[in-house]
């Protein structure tokens, strides 16, 4: 039988498939990246490109309030901005829609959209409209551009070997209601960079055990992980907190010796509601086998 998608899992596919394609012959990061990063001779910021899609079933359902919709199609994207140590620019918004659909409910996901522009930065500046068969699933896409200092940039590739790893709030759970309301890490990450200057970092969509060894992996290193050690939403397990995804908190490494009383002190101090803890290290050669996190094309 030919080999269908969820034989193959969704990373290798998007390295199967970014071969048949010119890329970049010189690129700041690869695809691979939270978003693009591209070069355009300006000196005092680089253009970040992200492009994210939101499917009925898949990441929302039938009955999910509008509104919230709306905000997790935008608070998705600025989660990758913040993840790279960026700020968002211009948004491009695509609709495929069933005929049915009611006025009201795609005006309620444009009016969740806007209140999380307003909260966190970035312009409509266009889109596209179209349709999906009756009976179909509807699918929101969103393009956006963005912004970040040359010395702010962090990639998931930077990080070196004997760095902890380290995780904003708390994991798992988000289907409880965070995957649809929560704040993307604009802020910390802005302070991370300019503060800490992290050496890797990524947000965590697809759950720390799919996102760490991506991390890891990017480096050309492995990792440990104090699976204890990982902080919690009330109620959840360790696997949970591993597996669940969209719990949209930075993953990030830093050099041990920037991790010390001061700086733990000056992280609460910003941010007193936010736990910032760190969950392993990154290391050279064995790496960790984790079970679980999210993969669209998973058996
Ligand atoms: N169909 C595709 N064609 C080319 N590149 C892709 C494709 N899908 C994903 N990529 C690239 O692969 C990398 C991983 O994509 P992915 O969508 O998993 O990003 P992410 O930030 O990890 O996840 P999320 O979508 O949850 O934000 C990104 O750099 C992305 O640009
Ligand atoms: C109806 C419904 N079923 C399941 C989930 C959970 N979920 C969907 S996609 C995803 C990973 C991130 O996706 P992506 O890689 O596309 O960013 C997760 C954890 C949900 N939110 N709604
Ligand atoms: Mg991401």
């Amino acid at each position: 039988m030919k080999k269908a998608l969820k034989d193959l899992g969704e990373d290798a596919l998007i390295d199967r498939l970014v071969r048949l394609v010119p890329r970049d012959p010189d690129p700041v990061t690869g695809p691979g990246d939270d978003c693009a990063v591209i070069d355009t001779g300006n000196t005092r910021a680089l253009q970040l490109l992200k492009t994210d899609a939101m499917v009925e079933h898949v990441h929302f359902l039938p009955d999910t309030p509008p509104r919230k919709i709306g905000w997790k199609a935008a608070a998705r994207v600025l989660s990758d901005f913040a993840a790279m140590g960026g700020t968002p620019d211009r948004f491009l918004v695509t609709i495929a829609l069933p005929p049915s659909w009611p006025v009201a409910r795609i005006e309620g996901i444009y009016r969740g959209f806007g209140e999380c522009l307003a909260r966190h930065g970035g312009f409509l500046a266009g889109g596209e409209t179209t349709r999906v068969p009756a009976g179909s699933a509807a699918v929101i896409s969103i393009a956006a551009t963005g912004t970040v200092v040359p010395s702010h940039i962090t990639l998931r590739s930077g990080g070196r070997p004997g760095d902890l790893v380290l995780v904003t709030g708390r994991l798992g759970g988000s289907i409880r209601g965070k995957h649809l309301t929560f704040t993307p890490r604009l802020e910390e990450a802005a302070w991370l960079v300019r503060h800490l200057k992290p050496t890797a970092m990524m947000d965590l969509s697809d759950g720390v055990a799919k996102d760490l060894p991506r991390l890891a992996k990017a480096s050309g290193l492995g990792f440990q992980l104090d699976r204890e050690a990982v902080p919690r939403t009330r109620g959840c397990t360790v696997e949970q907190a591993l597996g669940d995804g969209e719990d949209f908190e930075l993953l990030f490494t830093l050099p041990p010796r920037k991790w010390n009383t001061r700086t733990i002190a000056a992280w609460n101090e910003a941010f007193p509601k936010l736990p910032l803890t760190v969950i392993g290290k990154l290391s050279e050669g064995a790496e960790e086998r984790l079970e679980g996190g999210w993969d669209h094309f998973a058996k």
